[in-house]
């Protein structure tokens, strides 16, 4: 086991299994869509996620997230509907048989999840001018993804699935929620305890896409450069990714 280098705050420190942890948590969380339990999500559980997702970054420490929590069988009802009309008019946008595999898809748990959990995004926030988000408006957007995301890995941790639904028009999750013209809807999640969670994505078990491979999305110095460090770090890449694959933690 490593111990905390000399000098360094012991507290500030991942032990092994810790940072064993952090891997697994990434490569084990998957999109839910069909395995949700009806189980109640316990109140100390759902302020755990949150308060997770509220530690994310944030451009100029904006914290542009709100939390909308639809329990209400009805609201869900009508997100639902939004879902199914959306979804319909996709399926018109894959030709042939990618229509039809589309068609089999199961890409929303909205009525099966106890909690769907809407993360917004305040544009107005921290008034006009944020620092980093001078000339890149869409920051405040990132951020709340962020937030997401960290929400995503801490449910993981705690055994409960999430689903990330945006098969919607964003005008119609913003009428059924009552949500201001400053508040974007960001992401709406399906969460809750799960049956089970699946090894892999669902769209590769379907074979609709594959995981690219690392080695060839990384790039030197500028697009589509190389040097001489290129090949040592696209094995290493190779090689951390089948580990990943076959759920094998970092060495
Ligand atoms: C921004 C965004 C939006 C969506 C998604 C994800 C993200 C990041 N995903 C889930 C997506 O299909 C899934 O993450 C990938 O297929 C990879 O699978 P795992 O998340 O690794 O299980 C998703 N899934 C789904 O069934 N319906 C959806 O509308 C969406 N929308």
């Amino acid at each position: 086991m490593q111990s905390a280098a000399p000098g360094q705050q012991a507290h500030h420190h991942f032990d092994d299994a810790e940072r064993a942890a952090v891997y697994r948590n990434i490569l084990a969380r998957r999109d839910v869509r069909g395995q949700f339990l009806p189980d109640p999500v316990a109140d100390d559980m759902l302020a755990r996620i949150l308060t997770a997702a509220h530690f994310a970054p944030s451009v100029g420490f904006m914290q542009p997230w709100s939390f909308v929590l639809v329990r209400d069988q009805a609201v869900k009802r009508r997100v639902h509907d939004a879902f199914t009309l959306a979804n319909t008019e996709a399926a018109q946008m894959f030709e042939g048989k990618q229509r039809e595999v589309y068609s089999g898809l199961r890409l929303q748990g909205i009525l099966e999840a106890p909690i769907n959990l809407c993360v917004t995004c305040d544009r107005d926030r921290a008034g006009p001018v944020v620092i980093g988000r001078t000339h890149i408006k869409a920051m405040d957007l990132y951020s709340s993804v962020c937030a997401v995301q960290n929400l995503w890995l801490a449910a993981r941790a705690e055994g409960l699935g999430v689903g990330w639904v945006s098969i919607f028009r964003q005008s119609a999750i913003r009428e059924i929620l009552s949500l201001p013209e400053r508040i974007m809807p960001v992401a709406y999640l399906c969460i809750g305890h799960v049956s089970h969670f699946l090894d892999q994505p669902e769209l590769q078990s379907a074979g609709w896409r594959q995981r690219l491979p690392l080695e060839d999305l990384v790039h030197f110095d500028h697009w589509g450069g190389e040097n001489e460090d290129a090949a040592a770090l696209r094995q290493a890449l190779q090689a951390a990714q089948q580990d990943a694959s076959r759920g094998i933690p970092p060495r």
